[in-house]
């Protein structure tokens, strides 16, 4: 089970400053969808650069123009690129196929899908890395969250990696952690945390337990 850092209300400097504090604990560092419309995929680059060892993942939430996205996002370093699930299986097949012609994975977003384990089959068939349930800041505001969602789709996604996304924090990750996704996706709940680092670390040896 890996560990994503998603970063999404920081500039580029700010980023590297809070990679270098928790670098040790993560495998993965997001480049959040609020940070790429801000900085552009300058952002990506840039983390990249500077940690060579981690994956990173760019938050483009495609929904259309799969191969374009993924190759301008390929080029700027990025290890993993997300697509939407609620877009058209074309855009996903793009998609997958230019990440192949470059090494890189792809992570389909399944955020307010509706018809969720029909729609996890359909994507799983397509080839794609990951299949994350995310419940978006807008409905974590209204308390909403995606643990049963995870559920649901662990029963039905045969060969894609799951993840998970969606406020999770230290209170929560022991929830996460019983459903065992593959990915662990966390932004606020070490971001926004007094102490990032103690935190990002009793993550990690949360999931190192399980
Ligand atoms: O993609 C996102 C929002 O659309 C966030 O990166 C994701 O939800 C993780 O952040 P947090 O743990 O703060 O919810």
């Amino acid at each position: 089970m890996k560990l994503q850092l998603a970063l999404d209300l920081v500039n580029i400097p700010e980023a590297k400053e809070v990679v270098k504090e928790v670098q040790e604990f993560i495998d993965i560092v997001e480049i959040g969808t609020p940070v790429v419309i801000n900085e552009g995929l300058r952002a990506v680059k840039e983390i990249k650069e500077a940690f060579p060892s981690l994956e990173v993942l760019a938050d483009l939430k495609i929904m259309d123009a799969g191969a374009y996205e993924v190759m301008k996002a390929s080029e700027a370093g990025a290890d993993i690129i997300t697509v939407l699930g609620a877009t058209d299986d074309s855009t996903i097949k793009g998609a997958v196929e230019e990440a192949r012609k470059h090494g890189k994975k792809i992570l389909v977003d399944m955020i307010n899908v509706k018809n969720l384990e029909q729609r996890a089959r359909e994507v799983d068939a397509l080839g794609v890395d990951y299949i994350c349930v995310h419940t978006g800041y807008d409905l974590q505001a209204a308390g909403e969250n995606s643990f049963s969602d995870l559920r649901a789709i662990k029963n039905v996604v045969k060969r894609a990696k799951t993840a998970i996304a969606g406020g999770i924090k230290l209170a929560t990750l022991p929830e996460v952690i019983e459903a065992s996704p593959d990915l662990v996706i966390v932004g606020g709940g070490i971001t926004g945390h007094p102490d990032k680092r103690a935190a990002a670390s009793e993550m990690k040896q949360l999931i190192a337990q399980r």
